[in-house]
């Protein structure tokens, strides 16, 4: 793929975001990186209340970009096979089953969102941690592959009874942890209550131009990216000091008051951590049309692709977004960027 093609991708890129930006108000951050993910080909957990437009953001990056959109609802009964297919009596009085939503959509599948992650029990987890991992699944005798697949998974984070909470193995599979939150801005909160354009959430998303993109060229993309972004050897150095930070931040002198930070962290990124966040980190300098990664590009992106990976001794766990917040501002601000 040549310059000319990635600048042309480019454009495509910036034209995504306005479209889903005209219709989902005051998440212009949310947006930006999760076209970062779109184009590192990373999958996605959501971090925010309920009713905060979730669904209708990832309805709205589908219908841009194109291919299938399916959604599943987190429960404690849902077992794994529901995934997978629906068994109903049918009017000639005989059992039919049907697809799930993970067979939905077939090949095309392009966003997956599954609501309510934690509602649902390990054995369902795993079972969308090895499709992730995979992009395959085997059903009804046949291979079925998941080649554009993004998952999208948000976690309640207010009800906590009767939930089942991601192990730290399973959140290091997602590219980024990215916070949606209520708008702040007066004007925002009242066009949200008034303008009834926003309480009709398809008729907002019919307002998006549908197939800007074509999702089954993302993976082709993504991958020239990551091979012509460049990193110079202060930047990697600069990437691996921070690494160390996040397993022993008390070393470099990094402090959050109140925190006993010898006792603060299990442990710290994993190497699939910072390779997600370095992938992210290219596709921001290539959205900012750099050739090579700058220590810019890697503040963009390093705390929601590296915070929901950091495990922290468990009488710590229960306050983890505030700390998680201040420890990565902490090692940005204490390690010296080049
Ligand atoms: N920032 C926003 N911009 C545009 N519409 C919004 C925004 N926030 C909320 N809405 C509107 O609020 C309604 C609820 O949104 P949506 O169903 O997408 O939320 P959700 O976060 O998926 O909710 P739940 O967690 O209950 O599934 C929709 O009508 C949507 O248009």
């Amino acid at each position: 793929m040549s310059d000319q093609n990635l600048a042309d991708w480019r454009k495509l890129a910036v034209k995504l975001e306005t479209e889903v930006n005209k219709v989902i108000i005051g998440q212009e951050r949310p947006v930006r990186l999760i076209t970062t993910s779109i184009f590192a080909r990373g999958h996605v957990l959501l971090e925010g209340d309920v009713g905060v437009g979730k669904t209708t953001l990832l309805k709205a990056f589908t219908r841009a970009i194109g291919g299938g959109y399916q959604r599943i609802e987190g429960t404690i009964d849902l077992m794994p096979n529901d995934l997978i297919y629906h068994t109903y009596l049918g009017e000639d009085g005989k059992p039919h089953v049907t697809p799930g939503p993970i067979l939905m959509s077939g090949s095309d599948l392009s966003i997956f969102f599954f609501n309510e992650i934690n509602r649902a029990r390990p054995q369902v987890h795993s079972l969308l941690l090895r499709i992730m991992a995979e992009r395959t699944l085997s059903a009804f005798n046949k291979e079925h592959y998941f080649p554009h697949m993004i998952v999208f998974a948000d976690r309640n984070q207010v009800e906590r009874e009767e939930t089942f909470e991601i192990p730290s193995a399973a959140r290091d599979r997602f590219m980024m942890e990215i916070p949606i939150l209520i708008p702040k801005n007066d004007d925002m909160m009242k066009s949200l209550t008034f303008e009834t354009r926003f309480h009709d959430a398809d008729n907002l998303v019919s307002e998006v131009k549908p197939n800007l993109l074509k999702f089954d060229k993302l993976k082709d993309i993504a991958k020239t990216i990551q091979e012509t972004i460049t990193a110079t050897d202060a930047l990697k150095n600069y990437a691996l000091n921070l690494w160390k930070a996040t397993k022993s931040p008390a070393d470099y002198g990094i402090k959050i008051s109140d925190l006993n930070m010898n006792r603060l962290m299990i442990s710290g990124s994993s190497p699939r951590g910072m390779m997600m966040m370095m992938r992210a980190a290219r596709v921001n300098a290539w959205l900012n049309e750099r050739s090579s990664v700058t220590p810019t590009d890697i503040h963009a992106v390093f705390h929601e692709t590296i915070a929901h990976r950091l495990v922290f001794n468990p009488v710590y766990e229960m306050r983890r977004t505030v700390i998680a917040r201040d420890l990565t501002n902490g090692i940005l601000n204490v390690i010296k960027a080049p």
